[in-house]
């Protein structure tokens, strides 16, 4: 036994012992790019960034190119007078075509397709960087099926991507159909399916790639039989930002849901088929690789043993809002940025992928004029004649004597049917139609390459309207100008606007003098007195 210590510490000695507590201290705060980096997805923060400039140009040479194109693609490309494929087309198409023909249809369970999700500016040619991967990978199928399906927002968008597609895959032998609600419904169906008397397992398709508008979608879905997704490979969301924001009937989450295969229930009969349809659709869903929404986005998802991907692509504004984001159900996705890698990291190296980005083409020229309110028309009538037109003048403008032609102008908007609106922008594009006047129905995704100008009339009232609405023009590298007419009272806003999107130096201040409007002041009377006439007869 242990003896005990002689003496006794007193009562002092023993207190010495005792720890001393630290004294409370306040933990560090976190710092900004910390908390702004909170509850967001790791792969929006490891975005690929890539260069504008990364142009691939095409080559004749062997069966397959580097960048998993084969020789009748790159041939009809060239038939198009495509000669090199732009930044977001050369980064997407390795990442989205399989490695290998041999692969094309399927994905390992243990490595299946990522979602993709893309942002780059306007007029970079996302369009095509999906149109390619899935004709490259559908040409080769040998039964239609419904196999990728286009998710846009309005009918003209549905018309102008269907055109893509069309003059791309030309000679491929893949079924294109839209569904826009434009014709009949019973029209929609017979085009959509062969056999609608009764249901076949597997359901049955006349196309293998279906453009459409979501509310029509959602209308085959419930009513059209033998409509299925469940062979879907690609589904692509474009134009997301916009289009996750309509929950119209939930659409997307019913989407997402009907390209998952449907359960037999496990009686005894039917133990064999549920088991023999479970394989086959594993087998089929397995290799389904989908583009969603946000113009590129490429997603895997697991679910009873089954796999499917789907990627999506995003337009110039790429949303990160997380909870929009999270309605995407995303998983695995892979983002690419393009543009400025100096300009996208700036700040605290995420500011640009974390914060909303906006992407504008390097061709585009920025103009804005302030200006007193009554002063507006005046102004419009001074950038038609001295900016667009009359000093301007080329040969094909000036008529068979050698005098300038009158400028046409028409109006274009949701007041007219979708046939005017076609008609109206069929002649737009052949420039039977010089100036089209128009709402913001047509300021997004719209491609019509020869505009050469926007004025943004009444000026924006948030950054993503005007970063769509100068896009119209500028495209595809080619040069353009956008000017906003902005009202004095306005002006503070507008410029604040731009200031919080980094980008009020790239837009110059042009100041329009009395004396500069003094010719055009006959004009804009005559013009009024005329109105006058117009409005005030008796109906
Ligand atoms: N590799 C290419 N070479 C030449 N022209 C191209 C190429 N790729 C696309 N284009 C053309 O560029 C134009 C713009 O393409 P697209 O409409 O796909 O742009 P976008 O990125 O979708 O624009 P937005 O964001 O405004 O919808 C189209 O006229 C298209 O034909």
């Amino acid at each position: 036994m242990e003896a005990l210590p002689s003496t006794v510490p007193t009562r002092q000695e023993s207190l010495a012992y005792l720890p001393s507590f630290p004294l409370p201290s306040q933990p560090a705060p976190p710092s900004a790019s910390v908390l702004y980096l909170q509850g967001l997805d790791q792969a929006l923060i490891e975005a690929e960034i890539v260069d504008p400039s990364q142009v691939r140009k095409l080559t004749m040479g062997q069966e397959r190119d580097s960048l998993g194109l084969s020789f009748k693609t790159r041939q009809r490309l060239a038939q198009l007078g495509i000669s090199e494929l732009f930044a977001v087309q050369t980064a997407l198409l390795p990442f989205l075509l399989p490695s290998s023909p041999f692969s094309s249809g399927l994905y390992l369970p243990h490595g299946p397709p990522r979602d993709v999700c893309v942002s780059a500016p306007t007029g970079s040619g996302k369009t095509l960087a999906y149109v390619l991967p899935i004709l490259e990978v559908l040409s080769s199928r040998i039964v239609t099926r419904l196999r990728a399906l286009v998710v846009l927002p309005t009918r003209d968008l549905v018309s102008q991507v269907r055109e893509t597609f069309d003059v791309v895959c030309k000679g491929r032998g893949l079924k294109i159909g839209i569904a826009t609600g434009q014709h009949s419904f019973a029209q929609e169906q017979a085009q959509l399916v062969g056999e609608s008397s009764h249901r076949l397992e597997g359901g049955q398709s006349k196309v293998d790639i279906l453009i459409c508008t979501p509310g029509r979608l959602m209308d085959h879905l419930h009513g059209t039989p033998n409509f299925t997704l469940q062979h879907l490979r690609f589904l692509i969301i474009d134009e997301a930002d916009r289009l996750v924001t309509q929950t119209f009937q939930d659409w997307l989450a019913q989407v997402l849901a009907a390209t998952q295969p449907s359960p037999i229930p496990p009686t005894p009969m039917s133990h064999r088929r549920y088991r023999k349809s479970h394989s086959m659709t594993h087998y089929l869903l397995h290799g389904s690789h989908s583009l969603v929404l946000f113009r590129r986005l490429e997603r895997t998802s697991k679910k009873r043993r089954n796999h499917h991907a789907r990627s999506s692509c995003s337009p110039a504004t790429l949303t990160r809002d997380p909870s929009k984001i999270a309605a995407l159900n995303l998983r695995n996705t892979k983002y690419f940025v393009v543009g400025d890698e100096g300009q996208i990291r700036g700040g605290d190296g995420v500011d640009g992928v974390v914060g909303e980005a906006f992407a504008f083409p390097e061709s585009l020229k920025e103009h804005m004029i302030v200006c007193d309110t009554v002063r507006k028309p005046l102004m419009l009538l001074y950038l038609i004649h001295v900016h667009f037109v009359v000093f301007k003048l080329s040969e094909a403008n000036l008529g068979a004597g050698g005098k300038p032609q009158p400028v046409v102008a028409h109006a274009y908007s949701s007041d007219l049917s979708g046939g005017e609106r076609k008609a109206i922008l069929e002649k737009f594009r052949n420039a039977d139609i010089g100036i089209l006047v128009c709402s913001d129905l047509i300021s997004r995704g719209i491609d019509i390459s020869h505009v050469s100008h926007v004025v943004s009339y009444d000026s924006p009232l948030d950054m993503r309207k005007y970063v769509h609405r100068v896009g119209r023009t500028a495209r595809a590298g080619r040069a353009g100008d956008a000017w906003s007419l902005v009202e004095e009272q306005e002006a503070r806003y507008f410029k604040q606007m731009l200031s919080g999107a980094n980008h009020l130096n790239q837009v110059t201040k042009m100041k329009v003098s009395e004396k500069i409007l003094v010719p055009f002041m006959s004009h804009y009377n005559f013009a009024l007195g005329q109105l006058k006439e117009v409005y005030g007869r008796q109906p």
